[in-house]
């Protein structure tokens, strides 16, 4: 039965067969129809496969292992880590196209071109995803100014991220699906297009809307660069957080060498932190709040809240709080033995290694690596910083220790464990701000993942719960 004819079709047949158009909502248009009746075929003829056993232990392990979510853009495996679309870091760095203005072909792919595979399916061609680039950069000129007059009321002192949450869910002012649902203008078949507008002007004002978060934490709310329209998203993140030589004040006075490899590295972030399948927390908090009908800004404000948690995405502020104070506590960042000592202190105190231990990698994860490897490939950069030699030596001694400890399910490095501190490096030192860099890529997965949701007519996310008293009455 699994192999019928119409199981192969329904699996195979959705490609987007190489679309030539430059727009991205054109391929999508072309794509839907297929899909959508390729779902509902699948729940017509197979709705009854099971998938799993739902256990006590899942139940009450924070839905551990429990596999009940459709997630189309990114999968996760236990040993090989995230594929987007079914490719791993690797076939993105050599498939998917990267900016022309790249001086020596050597920088990473654009994560405009990421979001043209999460969407589509399909490696996009250059012209493709500069034409995604260029919609991005003309959309995201400026924030409305119901948004920037917000920002630039909020009291100091307040934590980045609850910026960034306040910043997106004032943008539902200018909700085009929010505006026509009100209206009832709109039916179910073209919920999509309308959250497929929302979702790209929410990515294109994220640099903007970063910028403002960033100045107001460091300059007093005063711009610190220039939005270009004829730069890439990356760019012009790194631009309004006046981290370039040309088009900001260059707060830390990188030379051109420095501030392109800056560029470079907030393109491999943001290009391969967009998703990781769809149960983690942000992922999942932005698709259960998108399946009530609340708009793209409001999902992913909502997303972002639980980024700011730190088992989730905070930790990337947290690996860099603990790399520099065990560096203050050690006599050298290569004193194993002494690193080994600190960690134990901790474990003691019954606190985690933060960037360590994952729900479902149980190797060390394949972005850590890209970004440890964007580290080695720059010695003359890095060689001297004491925080990344600790951040390296780290990943030898600690998945040691957390098996000795014995409780940690997988004791090697995740992506929070190298990201904040070559940032660090550069010079943005403001801990409490690298969460918000995350916030910027996780929209391109979960957003991609809300079209897809409205395309294909998901319903509203209602799981049973049950009481102890239920639990109990199921054991006996
Ligand atoms: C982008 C991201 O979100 S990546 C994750 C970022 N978060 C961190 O780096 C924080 C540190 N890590 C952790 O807290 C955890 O490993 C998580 C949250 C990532 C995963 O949680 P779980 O799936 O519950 O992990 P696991 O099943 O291995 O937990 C078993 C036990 O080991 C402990 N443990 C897990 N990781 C660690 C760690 N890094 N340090 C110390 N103890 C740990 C858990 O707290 C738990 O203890 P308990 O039984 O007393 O409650
Ligand atoms: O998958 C997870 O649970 C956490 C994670 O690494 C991510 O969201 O990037």
């Amino acid at each position: 039965m699994i192999h019928s004819h119409a199981m192969r079709r329904a699996f195979h047949c959705t490609k987007a067969a190489g679309s030539s158009s430059v727009g991205l909502k054109q391929v999508l248009q072309d794509l839907i129809p297929q899909r959508k009746h390729d779902i509902l075929e699948l729940k017509k003829n197979y709705g009854n496969v099971k998938i799993g056993d739902i256990t006590i232990g899942s139940v009450i392990g924070g839905m551990r292992g429990n596999t009940s979510m459709f997630w189309q853009g990114t999968s996760l495996d236990a040993y090989e880590g995230i594929k987007f679309q079914g490719k791993t870091i690797g076939d993105c760095q050599r498939l998917l196209p990267k900016s022309p203005k790249d001086s020596n072909g050597k920088g990473n792919f654009l994560p405009e071109s990421m979001l043209w595979l999460l969407m589509t399916g399909e490696v996009p061609s250059i012209e493709q995803a500069l034409h995604l680039s260029a919609e991005l950069a003309a959309r995201g000129r400026q924030l409305p100014d119901y948004t920037d007059k917000l920002m630039s009321n909020l009291p100091s002192g307040m934590h980045p991220m609850t910026q960034l949450a306040i910043g997106l869910a004032s943008m539902n002012k200018g909700s085009e699906f929010a505006r026509k649902y009100e209206k009832g203008d709109i039916g179910k078949n073209e919920y999509w297009e309308y959250v497929f507008d929302d979702a790209i002007n929410l990515i294109a004002a994220l640099p903007q809307l970063t910028g403002k978060i960033y100045s107001n934490i460091v300059a007093g709310g005063k711009p610190l660069g220039q939005f270009r329209e004829d730069c890439d998203w990356s760019y012009n993140i790194c631009s309004l957080l006046g981290m370039t030589s040309e088009d900001s004040c260059n707060r830390q006075n990188l030379d051109g060498k420095q501030s392109e490899d800056f560029v470079n590295l907030m393109r491999l972030y943001t290009g391969i932190h967009v998703d990781h399948e769809g149960g983690n927390v942000s992922a999942h908090t932005t698709h259960l709040v998108g399946s009530a009908l609340s708009d793209p800004y409001l999902s992913y404000s909502s997303g972002i809240m639980g980024l700011a948690g730190p088992l989730h995405g905070l930790a990337a502020q947290e690996v860099v709080r603990f790399l520099i104070e065990m560096n203050v506590m050690i006599s050298s960042p290569q004193s194993g033995r002494e690193i080994e000592q600190y960690l134990w202190n901790l474990l003691r105190c019954k606190r985690v290694i933060p960037g360590y231990g994952h729900a479902v990698l149980r190797k060390a994860d394949p972005r850590f690596i890209a970004m440890l490897d964007f580290a080695k490939a720059r010695p003359e950069e890095f060689a001297q910083d004491k925080n990344v030699i600790l951040m390296e030596k780290l990943s030898e001694i600690a998945p040691k220790v957390l098996k000795e400890h014995g409780k940690t399910k997988n004791p090697y490095p995740n992506v929070d464990s190298a990201s904040g501190i070559l940032f660090y490096h550069y010079g943005v030192t403001e801990l409490l701000f690298f969460t918000v860099i995350f916030g910027c890529s996780r929209s391109m997965g979960p957003l991609t993942q809300l079209v897809w949701d409205r395309a294909l007519g998901l319903p509203i996310e209602r799981p049973k719960s049950l009481d102890f008293k239920s639990l109990g009455a199921l054991c006996r």
